[in-house]
């Protein structure tokens, strides 16, 4: 796999959040002023500790790998990646990069994968948000990093889906700020491809880190300058990504 070369430009996401429109979004946590920076009467899904690590591996090295597995509520996993597959029967799962009209074909040559937009709403995604808020929470008091909100969705790429290397944000648009993956898929081979490959941030054609999609195994990293891509997937693979954001509002393209 570490044979097959990896080339062309990292090319900068569309601002997916743009695409969607629509009052449901609006409802995103994150959203809600309450809980930002405020501890919630619900006990804590994330110890101080791990956030320390978290922080300083994202400070340090810009992206950090680890096992959600344990630190998420027993049985929440599986609800998630019950609900992904259900959605991924139905109309809700959508083309990722559909609706732009002239750059649908270049977006197929891109990234392959379906999504659908989380809204928080279901239980297991009010639990997975409370995760979020935490994760929010901790590293604006650890990094400063000033975010607002987030959006999350879920991912699934059939056989041959991919995402070719990019950048999750553009430079110096104060949007997105930290990535998170999170993988939903038990015993995940090394036949199965469908590996994350994390490249440097500054030799941008160096691969740094090779991710199984496994589930519970979670990436962290800067939006900006961490390039990254999905190999082409051997099974159907789900994933929930998930962007912390500086904005309060999508800004203008
Ligand atoms: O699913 C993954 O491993 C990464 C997906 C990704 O890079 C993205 O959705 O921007
Ligand atoms: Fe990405």
């Amino acid at each position: 796999m570490d044979s097959e070369k990896t080339k062309g430009v990292v090319v900068p996401l569309v601002e997916p959040r743009l695409e969607r429109g629509g009052e449901a979004m609006d409802r995103l946590a994150g959203d809600d002023p309450k809980s930002i920076g405020e501890s919630s009467s619900a006990p804590s899904l994330v110890d101080e500790s791990w956030l320390d690590e978290l922080a300083d591996g994202l400070a340090g090295t810009a992206w950090v790998e680890c096992d959600l597995g344990a630190r998420l509520p027993s049985g929440l996993l599986s609800e998630l990646k019950r609900e992904v597959e259900i959605l991924d029967k139905t109309e809700a799962m959508t083309r990722a990069g559909i609706g732009r009209g002239i750059d649908l074909l270049k977006d197929r040559s891109v990234r392959r994968d379906k999504i659908v937009w989380m809204d928080g709403a279901s239980a297991p995604q009010a639990e997975l948000f409370r995760f979020f808020d935490q994760v929010r929470d901790g590293l604006n008091r650890r990094l400063f990093l000033g975010l607002k909100r987030y959006e999350a969705h879920y991912s699934t790429y059939q056989p041959g889906d991919f995402y070719k290397r990019h950048v999750d944000s553009f430079k110096g648009r104060a949007s997105r700020m930290i990535s998170l993956v999170l993988y939903l898929n038990d015993n995940w081979g090394l036949e199965d491809g469908g590996e994350l490959r994390v490249f440097d941030v500054v030799d941008q054609e160096s691969p740094v880190g090779l991710l199984r999609p496994e589930t519970g195994r979670a990436a962290f990293f800067l939006s900006e300058s961490v390039p990254h891509e999905v190999l082409p997937a051997r099974r159907t693979r789900y994933s929930i990504a998930c962007w912390f954001r500086q904005d309060e509002v999508p800004l203008p393209l």
